[in-house]
C-alpha cells in the first residue's frame, strides 16, 4: 500500500517506521524543511527508544519530503499535525485547517483520508464539509478518524502491539474499513468500529480518565501523608481489584506532556461549548496544578535558608526515555524552585533545559556535577538511571543529606542506610 503521513513529529513519525516495517511504501511531508533535511541526512530529530533503528531498517521503503505535490501521489493520507492549546485551553485547529485546504485543491483521484491527530468531537465532520465546500466530490474522498494511543518512550511497541484499533466512520462509508484493515493487516488488535464524534471521543475519554487516576492518587498520596501510610501499598492494595486496575497509580509531580494537560483542558471546553458543567475534569486538573506546591513545601520544611542553598534537580524531560520538556513536571517544579532564590543544578540524561529560566539554574552535563555540593537531591523525572545510584558515593559528593523523591520511584530504606535523609509523599 502507498501511504502518505502528513507532519513528521512524535507520531506521524513512529506511524512511519511502524507501517513502513509492515510493508508499505511510505512518504512522509512535513513544513518543516530543516526538520525534512534533518530526516534525509539520516538524523532524527527527536529522541524514541528504536526509532532510528528501525527508521534505517526500512528506508528503503520511506521517504521524506515538504513538497505536497509528492505526497498527493499516494492514495491513503494520514493526518499526524500538531493539535495545541489556545490560551482558554479550546484545541488551536489551525494545522488542520491548513492541511485540509492544502488538500482540497489537490485531490484528483479517490484518497482516503486518515486523521491520527488528537482532534475535539465534530472536528472530523467539519473537515469533511470543508472539503466539500472547497469543491471536491465526494467520490474523490473519505474522512476517517483513527486516533493514536501510543505513549511516548515505547511508542513503537505501543503501536505494533495496539490494544485497540479505533475507527470512525462516516454514515453509509463502506470504502474505508477495508483500506484501514488492510493498513493494519499485521497488527492483531480488536476493532472498535463507531462514528467520527465517537472515535474522537474515545481519545479525550481515554487520556482524561488516565489524567483522573494520576490526580485520585496523588489526592490519596497527601492524606496517606498525614497518617504516615505508605501510597504504594495503597496503589497495590486498590490495583488488584480488576475493575480499578494497578497502571497508572504512581503517585508524584503529577501528569505532563504534550497530550494530558491539553487534552483534559480541551474536553472541559467542549463540555461548556454545550453547556455541560465538568466538576470532575475541573478537580483532575485542580490535584494536578496544586501538586508542585507540596514538593516544594516539604524542601522548604526540610531546608532552612533555602534561597542560599544548593539543589539538584535530576529530571527536565516531562517522563522517563523520552527527550519531550514539553509541559513537563519537572521543568514546572524548577521554575518554582528558581523563584526562591536558591541555586539550582539540573540534570537529565536526554532533554534540554527551555532557555527561559532564571541565571540561578544551570544545567550540567553529568549527573555527578548535579549532585556535586548539593544540599538537597530532588528525583523530578523516574529515569532508571536515578533509581540506580550509588547511594553512599552520593553521600560523599553531596554537601547536605535530604533526598526528596517527587516521582516516588526510589528505595527508601538504601538511602537512609547510607545516612541520607529520605523525603516523599505518601511513603509512610
Ligand atoms: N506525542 C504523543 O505521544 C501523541 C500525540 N498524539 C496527537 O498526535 C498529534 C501530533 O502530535 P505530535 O506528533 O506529538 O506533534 P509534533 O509537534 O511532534 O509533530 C507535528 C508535526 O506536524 C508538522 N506540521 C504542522 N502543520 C503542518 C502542515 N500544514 N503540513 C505539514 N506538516 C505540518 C510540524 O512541523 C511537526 O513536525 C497531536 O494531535 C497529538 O495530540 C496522539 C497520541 C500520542
Ligand atoms: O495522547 C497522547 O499523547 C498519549 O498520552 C499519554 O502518553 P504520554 O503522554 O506519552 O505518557 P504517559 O506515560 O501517559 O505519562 C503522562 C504523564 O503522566 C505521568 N504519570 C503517568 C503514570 C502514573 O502512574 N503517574 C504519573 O504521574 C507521567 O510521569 C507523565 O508526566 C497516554 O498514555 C497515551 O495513551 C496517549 O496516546
Amino acid at each position: 500500500m502507498n501511504i502518505c503521513i502528513i507532519g513528521a513529529g512524535y507520531v506521524g513519525l513512529t506511524t512511519a517506521a511502524v507501517l513502513a516495517e509492515l510493508g508499505h511504501e511510505v512518504c512522509c511531508v512535513d513544513q518543516n524543511k530543516q526538520k525534512i533535511e534533518q530526516l534525509n541526512n539520516k538524523h532524527i530529530p527527536i529522541y524514541e527508544p528504536g526509532l532510528q533503528e528501525l527508521i534505517h531498517q526500512n528506508e528503503q521503503r520511506l521517504t521524506f519530503t515538504d513538497s505536497f505535490d509528492e505526497a498527493m501521489k499516494n492514495s491513503v493520507i494520514i493526518i499526524c499535525v500538531g493539535t495545541p492549546s489556545w490560551a482558554d485551553g479550546s484545541t488551536d485547529l489551525r494545522y488542520i485547517q491548513s492541511v485540509i485546504d492544502d488538500l482540497s485543491s489537490r485531490i484528483d483521484s479517490y484518497k482516503t483520508i486518515i486523521t491520527k491527530s488528537t482532534v475535539p468531537p465534530g472536528t472530523n465532520e467539519w473537515m469533511y464539509t470543508r472539503l466539500l465546500e472547497k469543491g471536491v466530490p465526494t467520490h474523490l474522498f473519505d474522512i476517517v478518524a483513527n486516533p493514536e494511543f501510543l505513549r511516548e518512550g515505547s511508542a513503537i511497541s505501543d503501536m505494533l502491539h495496539a490494544d485497540k484499533i479505533v475507527v470512525g466512520l462516516r454514515h453509509g462509508d463502506n470504502r474505508s474499513l477495508p483500506v484501514i484493515q488492510a493498513m493494519y493487516s499485521n497488527i492483531d488488535a480488536p476493532y472498535i468500529v463507531t462514528s467520527l464524534n465517537g472515535a474522537e471521543m474515545i481519545k479525550y475519554a481515554s487520556n482524561a480518565f488516565l489524567a483522573m487516576k494520576i490526580s485520585f492518587i496523588n489526592e490519596i498520596a497527601r492524606i496517606c501523608d498525614a497518617f504516615g501510610v505508605n501510597v504504594n501499598d495503597v496503589a497495590k492494595g486498590i490495583g488488584c481489584d480488576p475493575r480499578i486496575g494497578s497502571h497508572f497509580l504512581q503517585a508524584g509531580l503529577g501528569y505532563g506532556g504534550s497530550c494530558f494537560p491539553k487534552d483534559v483542558k480541551s474536553l472541559e471546553r467542549t463540555a461548556r461549548s454545550r453547556h455541560i458543567e465538568p466538576h470532575l475534569l475541573q478537580a483532575v486538573q485542580l490535584v494536578n496544578d496544586s501538586q508542585i506546591d507540596v514538593y516544594i513545601h516539604k524542601l522548604q520544611r526540610a531546608l532552612d535558608d533555602l534561597p542560599q542553598r544548593t539543589v539538584a534537580v535530576l529530571g527536565i524531560a516531562f517522563k522517563p526515555n523520552t527527550d519531550d520538556t514539553r509541559d513537563s513536571p519537572a521543568e514546572r517544579f524548577i521554575r518554582q524552585l528558581s523563584q526562591t532564590g536558591c541555586l539550582i543544578h539540573a540534570y537529565d540524561p536526554k532533554a534540554t533545559l527551555s532557555n527561559d529560566h532564571r541565571p540561578n539554574v544551570v544545567q550540567t552535563k553529568t549527573i555527578h556535577e548535579a549532585i556535586d555540593g548539593a544540599d538537597a537531591i530532588v528525583v523530578a523525572t523516574d529515569w532508571t538511571e536515578f533509581q540506580q545510584l550509588d547511594w553512599a558515593e552520593v553521600k560523599k559528593q553531596m554537601n547536605g543529606t535530604f533526598v526528596l523523591d517527587a516521582r516516588n520511584c526510589l528505595k527508601r530504606k538504601e538511602i537512609e542506610q547510607c545516612g541520607l535523609h529520605y523525603i516523599g509523599v505518601g511513603s509512610g
